[in-house]
C-alpha cells in the first residue's frame, strides 16, 4: 500500500492510516513522511479465529473512522483486517475503495477465508482497484455496484522501486541450482506440507539443486516446516526476510516453489519460473512463468525435474512478464480517487 499513500500525499490528501497488527509490525514500511498520521491497533491474533479477528477489528476499528470521517477508506487485499475495515466503513456509512479488487479463484474454500473476503469487500466497495483485465472481468461478472478500474496492483510499484534501487543483481551460478521455497497457506498444513517436505527432500537428494527456505512469521507454520525439514542437506531454513533480500532472491535464484500470491507477482517480472503449490490460485492472468502444481509430491518432483532435464522447457518459463501491474498503481489510484471525489 506505500505507493498508493506516497501518491496519495503527492496529490495533497491528508490520511489516517490504521495498523491492525494482524501480520506482525508494519510500521517500518509506512512511508516516513506518514508515520505521524499512523496509529496502531495492538492486539495478539494469534489465539483467535479468522472471525474472531474480524469482528474484533471491526468494533475497535469503527470509533477511530467516525471520528476521523474520512471522505473513502482504504483497505488492500484479503485478510480478515481487510474485511473488518470494510464492514465497519459500511457501518459507518462511509465509502469504501478495495486495492487488488477481484482477484478469484472461484473456489469458495481455496483459499479460504481470503476468497469470501475478497467478494464481501467488492460487494460493498464504491471504487475497485484490480490488479489486470482477468480481475475486471470477474467484478463485471459479479455486476459489483461500485466503479472498478484496472489500475495494476501497487506491490509492483513497490517490487520495481526496489529494483531499481539494487541495481544488477546476477543469477546464482552454483554446482546446485537455488531453488526458494515459501509456504505459509493454511491449506498446505498437515498432511500437504509433510508432502511438500518429501518432495524438497527428495529434489536435493536426487537432482543438482538446493533449496532456500525462509520460514513464516507466524509459528504454527514455522514449527512443522523445522521438524519435517531441519537438518536436512542442502535444504536451509532461514527466519523471514526483509522485503529487500526476499526481492534479491528473486532475481537470484533458479526457480520459486510457493503458495504465496504476492510472490506469484513478483517472481515473473525478472522471469523467474513459479511453480505454485496450491490447487487453485486467484492469480489466473495468464503467464508463461506460473504454473500450479498442487502439494502432491510426486507431481512436485516430476514437475522440478521436467525444468532440469529439459533446458527449452525452463527456457520457455523464465519469459519476464507483467501481468498484475506496470508499477505505476498507486498514481492510478490516486487519480481515479481525486476524479471521483470531484463528481461526489
Ligand atoms: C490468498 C493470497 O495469496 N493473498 C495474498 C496474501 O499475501 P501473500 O500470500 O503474498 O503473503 P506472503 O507470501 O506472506 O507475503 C508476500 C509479500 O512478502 C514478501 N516476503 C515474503 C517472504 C519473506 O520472508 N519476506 C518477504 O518480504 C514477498 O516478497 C511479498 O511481497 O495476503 C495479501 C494481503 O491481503 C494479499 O494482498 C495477497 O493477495
Amino acid at each position: 500500500m506505500a505507493p498508493v499513500l506516497r501518491a496519495l500525499a503527492a496529490r495533497g490528501f491528508a490520511q489516517h492510516i490504521v495498523l491492525t497488527g494482524q501480520h506482525g509490525g508494519l510500521r517500518p514500511h509506512i512511508p516516513p513522511a506518514l508515520q505521524a498520521d499512523t496509529a496502531e491497533i495492538g492486539f495478539d491474533p494469534a489465539h483467535l479465529s479468522a472471525g474472531e479477528i474480524r469482528e474484533h477489528l471491526r468494533d475497535r476499528l469503527r470509533p477511530a473512522m467516525l471520528a476521523a470521517s474520512p471522505a473513502i477508506v482504504l483497505v488492500q487485499g484479503d485478510t480478515s483486517s481487510a474485511l473488518a475495515g470494510a464492514l465497519a466503513a459500511h457501518d459507518s456509512r462511509l465509502p469504501i475503495g478495495h486495492v487488488e479488487a477481484g482477484l478469484r479463484s472461484h473456489h469458495p474454500t481455496d483459499p479460504w477465508p481470503e476468497e469470501i473476503h475478497r467478494i464481501v469487500i467488492d460487494r460493498i466497495a464504491t471504487l475497485l482497484f484490480a490488479p489486470s483485465e482477468t480481475a475486471l472481468r470477474n467484478l463485471r461478472s459479479e455486476r459489483v455496484r461500485g466503479q472498478a478500474i484496472v489500475t495494476g496492483n501497487s506491490g509492483i510499484d513497490a517490487l520495481l522501486a526496489t529494483t531499481d534501487a539494487m541495481g544488477t543483481v546476477e543469477r546464482d551460478s552454483g554446482a546446485r541450482r537455488l531453488i526458494l521455497v515459501t509456504c505459509h497457506r493454511r491449506e498446505n498444513r498437515g498432511d500437504r506440507l509433510t508432502g511438500i517436505a518429501a518432495a524438497l527432500r527428495r529434489l536435493v537428494d536426487e537432482l543438482p539443486v538446493r533449496v532456500l527456505l525462509p520460514l513464516h512469521a507466524n509459528p504454527h507454520v514455522a514449527g512443522p516446516i523445522r521438524d519435517l525439514l531441519g537438518g536436512s542437506k542442502h535444504i536451509e531454513l532461514v527466519p523471514p526476510l526483509d522485503y529487500e533480500a526476499t526481492v534479491r532472491l528473486l532475481r537470484q535464484c533458479w526457480l520459486v516453489l510457493t503458495d504465496s500470491g504476492g510472490l506469484q507477482e513478483e517472481a515473473p517480472a525478472f522471469g523467474t519460473p513459479v511453480l505454485v503449490l496450491r490447487d487453485a490460485t486467484e492469480r489466473t492472468e495468464p503467464c508463461p512463468c506460473l504454473k500450479l502444481v498442487g502439494a502432491d509430491p510426486a507431481r512436485i518432483y516430476r514437475e522440478v525435474r521436467a525444468l532440469v532435464d529439459q533446458p527449452h522447457l525452463y527456457e520457455t518459463m523464465a519469459t519476464p512478464a507483467f501481468p498484475f501491474g506496470d508499477g505505476a498503481a498507486g498514481p492510478r489510484i490516486a487519480e481515479a480517487i481525486a476524479r471521483w471525489l470531484e463528481r461526489a
